[in-house]
């Protein structure tokens, strides 16, 4: 007997059904109930879909993230949106989303504008949680509500339910102290409202409760180390089986507290860390569980069940009833269903599998192992010939690729000459005023654009029409620029419906999909492209539309790309060969689109790497090796052009302390970061190692409505100027305003640019 379980299933919808019932209600077009109804119906679709499981989770919905429920459930709210009044589903968004100043008035009186709760990736995913603030004052105090609903719901359906937590030491980890508290010295008076939950869930006859913990793949000091051990003995006395959850990486250090913490067992990610498995059954005590995380909840590719059962069988036969198994990690990573897949090539979609595919995979190991091999023949059998087929495929393996990969030198990442000589030969060129002013790239994606493209992909609008559709916006866009006074122009990337997406439609060795999508924070989501096979680029990608936006300026327009390693980090990629083959093979293809914009006549490139510092390992030991091929990739992509060229390269996530060596080594001469919020103390780094090209720091947050005021900026760049000599600053927005609207944006960049006005005049 082996029981199988899930870790948690994606919430969104197979049609985004959360996103757009969520988005409507926010934009005043619909009720609180009608949401509330939506939430109820997707968790019952999708404990349906998962009823051939021995246990389903319960808990893992959320209308946000998992990370502010987990908030709300410990009565950990910020100071700032306590007292608010109304439904608490209204508050809950409160936090999320904050309340602009414009629609805080009708509220003066009462609860005011709010800031929105800082949002962080988690772990090493592309999904970003809300950050759980600590303060000295930080008081606990439980709100089951949640939990028990959604527990009634489930039982109702007959679910055998799991109630899913975040477990106290990743609860404290993965927030933020906002005074000088130590998160840990919360631990004692958490632990309480802990045990009172576990011991409400046992009261409701609750069995076992998963408890995630994947702070434990991540190096933890001494006194974290202590925290588990401390936490786990206060929560034993619960009488409910706890089942503590790790994913995404190896237990290496942490290994054996891992598999001795006094729980009744231990979940373990068997893709990241199979070669830990054997080594565990050695060290568990012998009345634990050990789930094993046997199909990766973070790709697309079908499960090699073969191979799988080759390895599992032993460990099966070790274990017997102890054995339990289940997807590496939560599903939310991955989209909902492989079968809405219609457009899809038939011999790609046989190689893949999606959330619901993913648990028939569960299914047919378990059975395999229980009842033997013969009884999944058929499955086994065409499990095979799937694998078999992707192996071998002359659509995957692309002799010229490889070829043009074993070439590959390092003279190609070098550009010409040093930064100072390019610098003079740009300025001679480009002529740009001191704190030149430019943005990030995109401007907002308004519901018109979205709506042609999706007219242009039902075929309802032909390709003349959406070109000129497209053209008119990008003409809209370079208008306001020019009435604005910027000094490098955008096109404003209207005909890219994502950054990474775009390139990945475009690429030969990528699919995409259709409805793939997966949550990226709230209602916003994005849809990986599949990189399937060897890499290249059969056609120009983008230089059309930018030469058109630069045919109507005469200021420079600046190219506009996105750069290998975040193409890599923000698709689902090969899981057959090292991830710096595929980026080097993307490296190669963007330098050819970036050689093709230079000789198109473009002077100024920008190579987003806005995944670049987020792709870092979890573990602070394999960083070095990711940095080494992600900057040669970068450099391999950048630095093919002329010294008159210049290079920019834009980050948002901009915590350079540690790897601003790395940084450096890629040698853009320009770099836009993210710095707004950090009143440019992350410049310090800049500072510290004397950075020695130009740096564009973020004046202002893209992610707040609210008008940025023209002295603050004057203010943030003359704290730039302290760290960074000011003829090498520019004076650029936090990041790309997509998400925003045109209404907010003008009157913004109308600041920024009257800011960089105010500081040339006092220089
Ligand atoms: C910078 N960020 C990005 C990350 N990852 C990426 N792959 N891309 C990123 O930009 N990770 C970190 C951050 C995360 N931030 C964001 C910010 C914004 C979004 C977002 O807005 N996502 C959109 C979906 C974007 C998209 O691909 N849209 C398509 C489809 C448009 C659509 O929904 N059409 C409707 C019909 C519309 C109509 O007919 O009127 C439909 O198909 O039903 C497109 O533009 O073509 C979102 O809406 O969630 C994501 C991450
Ligand atoms: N060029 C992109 C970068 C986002 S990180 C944009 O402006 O949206
Ligand atoms: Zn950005």
């Amino acid at each position: 007997m082996v029981t199988t379980h899930n870790l948690g299933f994606p919430r969104i919808g197979a049609k985004r059904e959360l996103k757009f019932a969520l988005e409507a209600y926010w934009k005043g077009q619909s009720t609180l109930d009608a949401v509330k109804q939506l939430g109820h119906e997707l968790r019952q679709r999708h404990w349906a879909l998962q009823a051939g499981l021995d246990l389903a989770p319960v808990g893992d919905f959320a209308f946000y993230d998992q990370v502010l429920d987990m908030s709300f459930t410990l009565g950990n709210l910020p100071a700032r949106v306590q007292g608010f009044h109304g439904d608490e589903l209204d508050n809950y968004f409160r936090v999320a989303r904050g309340r602009s100043a414009q629609s805080a008035e009708a509220h003066a009186q009462c609860c005011g504008g709010v800031a929105a709760g800082e949002m962080t990736k988690w772990f090493d995913t592309n999904y970003h949680y809300i950050v759980p603030e600590f303060t000295a004052a930080t008081r606990f105090k439980l709100d089951a509500s949640r939990l028990l609903q959604q527990l009634a719901e489930a039982r109702a359906q007959q679910v055998k339910a799991k109630p899913v937590i975040i477990g106290p030491v990743t609860y404290l980890a993965i927030g933020k102290s906002k005074d000088d508290t130590s998160q840990l010295a919360l631990l004692p008076q958490l632990l309480q409202v802990y045990t009172e939950l576990l011991e409400t869930l046992a009261a409701q006859g609750v069995e076992w409760v998963q408890i995630d913990e994947p702070i434990l793949v991540t190096e933890l000091d001494a006194d974290w180390q202590h925290a588990f051990n401390l936490a786990y003995h206060q929560l034993k006395s619960c009488r409910v089986k706890l089942l503590v959850a790790t994913y995404f990486g190896q237990l290496a250090d942490n290994q054996y507290l891992a598999a001795n913490l006094p729980v009744a067992g231990l979940h373990v990610d068997a893709i990241n860390a199979r070669s830990e498995i054997v080594p565990l059954l050695g060290m568990l005590p012998a009345h634990k569980v050990l789930s094993v995380g046997v199909i990766n909840g973070r790709n697309i590719w079908k499960t090699d069940l073969n191979a799988t059962l080759d390895w599992l069988e032993p460990i099966a036969e070790r274990l017997g009833e102890r054995l339990w198994l289940a997807p590496s990690c939560s599903l939310l990573h991955v989209p909902v269903d492989l079968d809405s897949e219609q457009a899809l090539d038939l011999e790609i979609r046989s190689w893949l599998a999606f959330a619901t595919q993913k648990l028939d995979e569960l299914q047919i190991l378990a059975t395999a192992l229980t009842q033997g091999r013969a009884a999944v023949k058929d499955q086994l059998a065409s499990n095979h010939t799937a694998i078999a087929t992707r192996r071998s495929s002359q659509r995957v393996h692309k002799p010229q690729v490889k070829a043009a990969l074993e070439k590959l030198t390092p003279q190609l990442g070098q550009r010409q000459n040093a930064y100072a000589v390019r610098a003079s030969k740009q300025a001679a060129l480009l002529k740009l005023p001191k704190y030149p002013t430019t943005t990030i790239g995109s401007f907002p994606q308004t519901a018109d654009i979205r709506h042609a493209r999706s007219e242009f992909k039902a075929g309802r609008l032909d390709a003349a029409g959406y070109q000129a559709a497209m053209q008119a916006e990008i003409a809209r866009s370079i208008q306001e620029q020019e009435a604005l006074g910027l000094d490098v122009l955008v096109h404003g990337e209207a005909e890219r419906n994502d950054m990474v997406e775009y390139f990945g439609e475009q690429l030969d060795g990528y699919a995409f999909s259709q409805f793939g999508w997966v949550q990226s924070y709230g209602s916003r989501c994005v849809k990986p492209p599949i990189l399937f096979g060897d890499i290249s680029r059969p056609r120009a990608m983008t230089v059309d539309w930018i030469k058109y936006a630069q045919s109507l300026t005469s200021k420079p327009m600046k190219g506009m790309l996105t750069g290998p390693v975040t193409i890599l980090n923000w698709s689902f990629v090969r899981d057959d060969q090292p991830r710096s083959v595929s980026c080097y093979q993307l490296a190669l293809a963007i330098r050819q689109e970036v050689l093709d914009l230079e000789q198109a006549g473009i002077n100024v490139i920008q190579i987003d790497e806005a995944a670049l510092r987020e792709g870092l390992p979890l573990r602070k030991a394999q960083w070095q090796s990711y940095l080494d091929w992600a900057v040669e990739s970068f450099r391999i992509t950048a630095n093919g052009v002329a010294d008159e060229t210049q290079i920019h390269t834009h980050m948002c996530y901009s915590e350079f302390n540690d790897i601003i060596e790395s940084i450096a080594a890629m040698d853009a001469d320009v770099i836009t970061i993210e710095t707004s919020r950090s009143d440019m103390e992350l410049l310090d780094a800049f500072k510290t190692f004397d950075y020695p090209n130009e740096i564009g720091p973020g004046v202002y947050d893209i992610h707040s409505p609210n008008i940025p005021d023209q002295a603050d900026m004057v203010k943030l760049m003359q704290l730039a100027a302290e760290r960074v000599p000011a003829e090498r600053l520019w004076v650029n927005p936090d990041c790309g305003l997509k998400t925003r609207q045109w209404a907010e944006v003008l009157p913004a960049l109308r600041n920024m640019v009257a800011a960089a006005k105010t500081l040339r005049a006092n220089a």
